[in-house]
């Protein structure tokens, strides 16, 4: 049994909408420090929405955010001190090898990492020793992904951000994400990953929210479903709106 004390993401009522479309429609969602919380939903559900309002990009027309405590979108700088956002596909520079782009990257966020950390934070993330020093333009989506995580992980975000994590992923890449996803929030990351994949999300979080025209209609403890009862839910969820 977990004990969770702090809300490390809280959003509450939050609107909003580009012109007349309404991507999030009052959307409340508390997740408690160390939990993974998976955003499941259709293309267009608001799911990207959300997680722009989380990184400051955005700003809500109405309602409140806080990344630990903090609005992002009004001291954005502050904010991203403690999130870390991996997108569907983690942009490196493809001239550095891995080392080198975990290196840069922590830098630039104001960390000076010693070469014997640099190589444990990739290991820790399941990169292979030998492809430490290939440049990462030879690198796998998997393997770009394993980086990316490594640069949270080195950071120490408090907050990851995962759009899509496994979106092209083979199954056994896929699965070593879940379980890298899993080690971080079992070392206190709080994480939210925005996802269609069912079986994924299933398998990864939590717990999972369902998503759909920018309203939240259900949210499940992951441990208490199968992913057959997770897709029933889901396909019953979603129709009962149609
Ligand atoms: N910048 C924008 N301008 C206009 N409409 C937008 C903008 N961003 C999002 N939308 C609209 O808001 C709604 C929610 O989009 P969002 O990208 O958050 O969905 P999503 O759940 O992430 O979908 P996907 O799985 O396709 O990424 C959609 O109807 C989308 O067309």
């Amino acid at each position: 049994m977990q004990h969770y004390c702090i809300n490390m993401i809280s959003i509450q009522q939050v609107n909003k909408s580009f012109k007349d479309k309404i991507a999030l429609d009052l959307l409340s969602l508390e997740i408690p420090e160390g939990e993974i919380f998976a955003l499941l939903g259709p293309n267009g559900a608001g799911k990207t929405t959300t997680i722009n309002l989380l990184l400051g990009f955005l700003k809500p027309d109405s309602g409140q955010i806080l990344v630990k405590g903090v609005d992002p979108f009004r001291d954005s700088s502050e904010a991203r001190k403690s999130i870390a956002y991996i997108p569907e596909n983690v942009n490196l520079y493809p001239h550095l090898s891995g080392i080198e782009n975990l290196n840069y990257f922590s830098q630039l966020a104001g960390i000076d990492l010693s070469n014997t950390e640099l190589e444990h934070y990739l290991s820790e993330c399941g990169l292979q020793k030998e492809a430490f020093s290939k440049h990462t333009g030879s690198y796998s989506k998997g393997m770009r992904q394993k980086v990316g995580i490594a640069i949270a992980y080195a950071k120490k975000a408090s907050v990851i951000l995962m759009d899509e994590p496994a979106s092209g992923l083979d199954p056994v890449a896929s699965k070593e994400l879940s379980q890298l996803i899993r080690k971080l929030a079992a070392e206190g990351s709080t994480i939210l990953m925005a996802s269609h994949d069912l079986f994924r999300v299933k398998e990864t979080a939590h717990r999972i929210g369902i998503l759909y025209q920018g309203t939240l209609l259900q949210t499940i403890q992951a441990d208490a479903v199968t992913a057959n009862d997770l897709e029933e839910i889901y396909l019953e969820t979603v129709s009962q709106t149609l």
